[in-house]
């Protein structure tokens, strides 16, 4: 089985990628769930205290607490799934890359969603999910956060980067290609693509 984190800034694509896993058949786990799970157990509205119980956790049960908390829930879904793969969505720091190559190795396949600012920007605008969405300055504070928690090492670390600056359409086409496994074709085929590169300096 294998388990394919996605990664990006916001807007950046990570929720259609979850959506596109979903209509494939293959188990999402949002690593955001396990914040607003905490959230209730602690008799706290997710809406209101997101980011604080997140940082809770870390400073309760150490930095990689929310990857830690998301294991069994891919195992769950794994088990619980005919699907040969299961979608983590909301990798953010290195410390929870590192704790979920430990526990599944070479079957971790990171995915990385890129971007440039003012496409999420114009794009979140048209979700208009909520007031952060048509804001450009709180997506500015948010995309500092997220970077301050190692976000831009886990993207530069990832196995496959989908550049998600065409439309939806071919954005969804190439996620549907990673999930049936042409991660680790690309994996081969950067490799094969330097070689090329050093051969032909
Ligand atoms: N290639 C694309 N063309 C047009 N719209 C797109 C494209 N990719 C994503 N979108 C739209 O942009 C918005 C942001 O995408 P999405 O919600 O998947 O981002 P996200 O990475 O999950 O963001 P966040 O971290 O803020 O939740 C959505 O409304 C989505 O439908």
């Amino acid at each position: 089985m294998r388990v394919i984190g996605t990664v990006g800034l916001p807007g950046s694509g990570k929720g259609e990628a979850a959506a596109v896993a979903e209509e494939e058949g293959v188990p999402v786990v949002t690593m955001g769930d396990v914040i607003r799970a905490e959230c209730r157990d602690r008799g706290l509205d997710p809406a209101e205290h997101h980011g604080a119980i997140a940082r809770a956790l870390r400073e309760e049960h150490g930095p990689a607490a929310i990857a830690e908390r998301s294991v069994p829930l891919i195992e769950d879904a794994a088990a619980g799934s005919d699907a040969d793969a299961v979608l983590v969505d909301g990798l953010r720091a290195p410390v929870e890359l590192a704790r979920f190559r430990e526990r599944f190795g070479d079957d971790f396949v990171l995915v990385a969603i890129t971007a440039p600012f003012d496409l999420r920007a114009e794009r979140l605008g048209a979700r208009g999910r909520d007031d952060s969405d048509l804001d450009t300055e709180a997506l500015r504070d948010r995309e500092e956060r997220e970077l301050g928690f190692g976000m831009g090492e886990v993207i530069d670390a990832a196995d496959v980067t989908v550049e998600n600056t065409d439309t939806l359409a071919a954005f969804r086409d190439r996620v549907r290609a990673v999930l049936a496994g042409a991660g680790e074709v690309g994996r081969d085929t950067d490799r094969d693509a330097d070689a090329t590169a050093e051969v032909e300096e």
